[in-house]
């Protein structure tokens, strides 16, 4: 197998990100919570997650969004953001090595914190959001 190298271009970024929501579409917690969502609107989520991504991780900033608006309404918790960070990282882990990698590693664990503390917040207080 070819020596690890770090996440430098987009084409790197698509590997990730299609390899990611392969696994997650496949996985029984997350899949019926993504597709149930997302619908027929794959090839315009995975685009979107490409933008994101590039603009994060080369500083190429093709993304504009406000993604913590789009989860805060998810019937999700604390269990399906440990899975979707294991598969996220475990995909990382095994397809490349060096900073960006460990930096794609430690956002994705950041907003994760965010987005379940603000989740977690919505679901107790009745729908009352702190965006
Ligand atoms: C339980 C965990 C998660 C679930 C179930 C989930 C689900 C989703 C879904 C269904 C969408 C599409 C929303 C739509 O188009 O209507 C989305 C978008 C997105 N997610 Fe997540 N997500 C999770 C965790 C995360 C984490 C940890 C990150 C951090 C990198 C993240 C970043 C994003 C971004 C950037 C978008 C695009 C928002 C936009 O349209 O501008 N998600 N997510």
């Amino acid at each position: 197998m070819a020596k690890k190298q770090d996440i430098l271009a987009l084409d790197d970024i698509k590997l990730l990100v299609d390899t990611f929501y392969t696994r997650v579409r496949a996985d029984e917690l997350l899949g019926p919570i993504f597709d149930e969502r997302i619908q027929d609107r794959w090839p315009q989520h995975l685009d979107i997650m490409y933008r994101f991504w590039q603009t994060v991780l080369l500083e190429e900033l093709t993304y504009q969004g406000n993604p913590g608006s789009k989860h805060i309404t998810l019937p999700v918790s604390n269990e399906h953001f440990d899975r979707w960070i294991s598969i996220f990282y475990a995909t990382i882990d095994e397809l490349f090595k060096g900073a960006k990698a460990e930096e794609a590693k430690w956002r994705a664990q950041k907003m994760a914190e965010m987005f379940s503390s603000k989740i977690a917040y919505y679901q107790q207080h009745k729908g009352t959001t702190i965006l």
